[in-house]
């Protein structure tokens, strides 16, 4: 056969990245005349169509801006699975500063890529971008969610999220000290921005004592000030004698080197893709005594949301919803304790589990 040089220059073939997790499909998105640089990934499509959030960040590299969209995309199939939707997993990525190369063009061009997949995939929000910009890709498309309100979308799904993830913490709360109760307890929240604040205010609202800290750090200090938190420096975050951790920046920040520095009994965050390697850190984790709680679980809120404007759910159904998030931590953290296994993987099998199982279902008809 034919040896065809397909490596890329980070040494390893795009088609081994997607064989490594199963991914579907990689779409790369490319306008020179408008600066678009993106890639759009598609894990799984069993349960539904894929879909994920738009993340728009400086990327160093392309290899970490594909395998950045990789992860995610795997994340939102467990994410729906997990909570019961009948939706695939897909995210997406452009590569640029959303503070600065942001424009309506831009999401437009993006929006028609979108539009060319002819409903396999449906984009959101993310890192970097907003309801406004959803607004925006909807002029070119109809496969969008996260639009604002006024022109017929859910809107803003950061408190939904921000409230999943807080059902989450007092699930764990609850599995370690017989009390879901907050009051009192010491949070850390890695990253201010919008799901990070709002998960602030509830905790602050339930007289919890808040850190925080954002690269953003004169964001960080106004955030602080208006809910009676103390903001730390970001390199200083791990090293608190706290209760509870909570990444709620990028992913990838719970690692062999951060595992080593946390005094902390539980890590429970918004952020995709917490651990650097699934394995490696969960193991860890659960033999240093931290309960993890499994970020793609927790962070359903704004998936929730969203999946709202597609079935036609209102606000109230969806935070239900929502609440059903502490119910199914619980049942990982049982399971996690029985079966002997890192939360991770728990959660990760129960969320095939039910693709293996509609797959079935699908096959048969
Ligand atoms: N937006 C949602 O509804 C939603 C839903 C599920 C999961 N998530 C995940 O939650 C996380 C936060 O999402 P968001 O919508 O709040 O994003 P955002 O862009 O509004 O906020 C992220 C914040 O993290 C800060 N940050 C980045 N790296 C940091 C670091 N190393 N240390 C400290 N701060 C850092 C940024 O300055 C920014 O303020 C992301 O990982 C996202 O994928 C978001």
């Amino acid at each position: 056969m034919l040896e065809v040089k397909d490596q890329t220059s980070w040494g390893t073939s795009v088609f081994d990245h997607l064989s490594k997790n199963n991914h579907k499909k990689l779409v790369f998105c490319h306008d020179p005349e408008l600066g678009l640089k993106a890639i759009i990934a598609i894990h799984d499509t069993t349960l539904g169509p894929a879909l994920g959030g738009l993340r728009m960040w400086k990327y160093q590299t392309e290899q970490e801006a594909m395998e950045d969209v990789l992860r995610l995309s795997r994340s939102m199939t467990y994410k729906a699975s997990i909570t019961g939707l009948n939706l695939g997993g897909g995210g997406a990525v452009i590569i640029g500063d959303s503070s600065k190369d942001k424009t309506e063009a831009l999401l437009r061009r993006f929006g028609r890529y979108i539009d060319s997949l002819n409903g396999e995939f449906i984009i959101g929000g993310d890192v970097g971008t907003n309801p406004k910009d959803m607004g925006f890709i909807r002029m070119e498309t109809e496969y969008v969610v996260g639009v604002p309100e006024a022109v017929g979308g859910s809107g803003d799904p950061t408190p939904v999220s921000a409230y999943g993830v807080y059902m989450g913490m007092k699930a764990c709360a609850k599995e370690l000290w017989g009390m879901d109760s907050l009051a009192g307890k010491t949070v850390a929240v890695q990253g201010i921005g919008n799901v990070g604040e709002k998960l602030v205010k509830l905790l602050s609202e339930e007289d919890a004592r808040i850190y925080l800290c954002d690269l953003d750090e004169e964001r960080a200090a106004q955030v602080a000030a208006k809910y009676d938190a103390i903001a730390v420096p970001n390199h200083a975050i791990y090293d608190l004698d706290i209760d509870i951790f909570a990444p709620c920046a990028l992913g990838g920040t719970i690692n062999t080197d951060t595992i080593g520095r946390l005094k902390c009994a539980i890590i429970a965050g918004s952020a995709n893709n917490q651990l650097d390697d699934e394995l490696l850190n969960g193991e860890l984790l659960m033999e240093k005594g931290i309960l993890y709680a499994p970020d793609f679980l927790i962070n359903a809120g704004g998936l929730i949301s969203v999946y709202s404007e597609l079935v036609g759910f209102n606000k109230k159904q969806a935070i239900h919803l929502t609440e059903h998030i502490y119910d199914v931590t619980r049942e990982i953290l049982r399971k996690s304790k029985q079966e002997q296994l890192p939360t991770f993987q728990a959660a990760n099998m129960l969320a095939q589990q039910r693709i293996n199982d509609i797959r079935k279902v699908k096959s048969n008809s």
